[in-house]
């Protein structure tokens, strides 16, 4: 349903710039709900037409089970005696694995999060619902690379991840697994490192969260709950994301995923009340959810200790390894008491990875596999993308022109997403939108917490079918709906725009991104015309133009200069020469994996400028 729905909105949206491009030949635009007269943008009065402008612990190695006999001094088998500090009794129980109470028998109602409609056993005719179109992934490419490489799956039921969690697959209504799904899961399964690149919206936080969950059920820790009074909680898997929305999301997907299987997610970020968290957190927790800095003060605090830590995933990892994160990563992963690589698993997942963080986050990874589904940073070819030449005085009134003809057009549920590039362009923007008849609202770093949720579940429930957004809202979020993201100003960091625009277009369906560009752009022009060919999309003839001019590593563009895309392991360059990758490797021929060719790109001119303001 979501699936027809979507396909409709794209359309629709598709149709949109069909209108929008003759409201900017000269027709008149519809009045906004407001019941204003007729509206006729300036930029129509007085300027030519655009178009010409310018591992779970007992699947490890040692326990056999690693199906490609890949070894390693790794993890031990099952630890079901393994003692978190801290923790009370009855660590002698049988684990949960199979049970569906779990650890929440006997203690607590664990709240059902897919609603009343999880109580009943799932119809399996149901599942048809799930409305992902597969098919748009069908000849995607893959690479991997790595030691021994553990087979890919074609259905889930090939994964022995439990019945508990085979049950939650089926409440979600996932048919089958995507293709990071069908490569990841067993390499993670199969208590492997990874570092894993897929698409926008193509399933990433199943990928990761499924073989967490089903890891610690089959080691039965999780049955271990801290005794009464214990003030430090000894978590067994951390998963990372770099906003707390996104903690907030992946918190709520991982509840689902772990219903009654007796593993307990909690999450912890900032700009929310800290004993709260601090409660949840002494009920138990098996996996924590949480945003660094918000970590950082939880560990300073004595109350969590990471020495437990059996699965650190980093999600955006990319992100997490910047410039703005790196410090707060590196304390956490490396100067607190978490196991060192080799004794934890340890997975990254992001749609796009600059071979310098590549080669960061190697130091983080054993041995681990290299997995991209499809190019490195590439954007899928769901998503049809358009970019107009739009002087920075005109872009209200195109943007009006957009969301007049999108209004009429659209179907009535779809929603936009505007990203600006600073806070109080956000809030302005938002003033101009509202003044003028549109419900918009807005999420960047200089709200509060309370104001970023309401605005997000305004947003997601159509109340505001508008949302202005910095860079806040670019990454992971999951929202269904979004028909059309609108690059206001575009970033000056091309896995910015990939991010940005895979807010629409998300689980095989399609959707619009228009993008306003004009000479302050230019040092994007080339990265930005060569991710739109390789989605073969349509490239206007005076951005090749900019493109041709735009000087080679200039600006802020991790891919200008040298090969476009990071598009592989960084491994199997040839001036990679640390002889390790990540502390267990040998020499470059293990990575010599199967995948696509093309040579491995030379520099990222000017990559590692500094956080964008908007991320808090
Ligand atoms: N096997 C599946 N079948 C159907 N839908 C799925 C499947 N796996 C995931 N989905 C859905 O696909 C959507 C996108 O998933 P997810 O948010 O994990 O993407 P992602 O790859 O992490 O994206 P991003 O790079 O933007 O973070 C979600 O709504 C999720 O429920």
């Amino acid at each position: 349903m979501r699936a027809s729905w979507a396909d409709l909105a794209a359309n629709a949206a598709a149709d949109n710039v069909t209108s929008g491009s003759s409201a900017s030949n000269g027709s008149v635009a519809a009045a906004p709900g407001g019941g204003r007269g007729s509206y006729v943008p300036p930029h129509l009065r007085n300027r030519p037409p655009t178009s010409d402008g310018p591992a779970p612990v007992n699947a490890r190695p040692t326990s056999g089970g690693d199906p490609s006999g890949f070894g390693g001094p790794r993890l031990g088998g099952p630890k079901s005696d393994y003692g978190r500090p801290g923790y009370g009794g009855n660590g002698g129980r049988s684990g949960g694995w199979g049970s569906r109470s779990g650890s929440w028998g006997g203690r607590e109602r664990e709240v059902n999060p897919f609603g009343d409609v999880a109580d009943a056993e799932p119809a399996f005719n149901e599942q048809e619902n799930s409305g992902i179109n597969f098919d748009a992934y069908e000849d995607i490419p893959v690479e991997t690379s790595g030691q021994n490489v553990p087979p890919s799956v074609s259905t889930f039921a090939e994964i022995d991840l439990g019945e508990a969690v085979n049950q939650n697959i089926r409440r979600c209504k996932y048919v089958k697994p995507t293709p990071v799904q069908r490569h990841a899961i067993p390499i993670s399964v199969a208590g492997r490192d990874l570092m894993a690149c897929a698409q926008t919206g193509s399933g990433k936080t199943a990928a990761f969260c499924f073989p967490i969950i089903s890891g610690i059920m089959k080691s039965g820790q999780h049955i271990q709950r801290p005794a009464r009074g214990a003030r430090t909680v000894y978590p067994l898997a951390l998963i990372l994301s770099p906003t707390r929305e996104l903690s907030m999301q992946i918190h709520e997907e991982a509840r689902k995923f772990a219903y009654q299987t007796g593993v307990r997610v909690v999450v912890a970020y900032g700009g929310a009340p800290i004993n709260q968290q601090l409660r949840e957190l002494e009920r138990g927790v098996d996996i924590l959810v949480a945003t660094p800095g918000r970590l950082v003060d939880l560990l300073e605090r004595a109350r969590v200790s990471l020495q437990a830590i059996r699965y650190l995933t980093l999600d955006e990892a990319d992100r997490m390894l910047d410039m703005g994160f790196e410090p707060q990563i590196r304390k956490i992963v490396e100067q607190m008491d978490m196991p060192s690589p080799g004794e934890r698993q340890t997975m990254l997942f992001s749609a796009t990875f600059p071979k310098e963080i590549q080669r960061m986050a190697s130091d983080f990874l054993y041995n681990y596999i290299f997995l991209a589904v499809g190019r490195v940073g590439s954007s899928t070819d769901l998503i049809m993308q358009r970019v107009e030449f739009v002087h920075d005085a005109d872009k209200r009134s195109y943007l009006m022109d957009l969301l007049h003809a999108q209004r009429e057009t659209a179907d009535k549920q779809s929603l936009t997403l505007v990203f600006v590039e600073t806070k109080k362009g956000a809030d302005s923007l938002e003033n101009w939108l509202c003044h003028n008849g549109f419900p918009a609202t807005s999420i960047h770093g200089d709200r509060t917490q309370q104001e970023r949720e309401m605005a997000l579940r305004s947003f997601k429930s159509g109340r505001t079918p508008i949302l202005v957004a910095t860079d806040v809202a670019a990454r992971g979020l999951d929202i269904p709906h979004v028909a059309h993201v609108i690059n206001f100003d575009l970033p000056n960091d091309i896995d910015d725009y990939v991010h940005r625009i895979g807010r629409t277009g998300r689980a095989g369906k399609t959707g619009l991104a228009t993008a306003f560009f004009n000479e302050s752009n230019t040092s994007l022009a080339r990265s930005l015309s060569e991710l739109m060919q390789e989605a073969n999309q349509e490239v206007p003839d005076w951005l090749s133009r900019y493109a041709a001019r735009s000087s080679f590593g200039g600006g802020r563009n991790r891919r200008s200069g040298g090969n476009r895309f990071g598009g592989r392991d960084f491994r199997r360059d040839s001036s990679f020469s640390r002889g390790g990758g990540g502390g267990g490797g040998g020499g470059s021929n293990y990575y010599g994996g199967g995948g696509y060719g093309g040579s491995s790109g030379g520099g990222y001119g000017g990559y590692g400028s500094g956080a964008a303001s908007a991320w808090d």
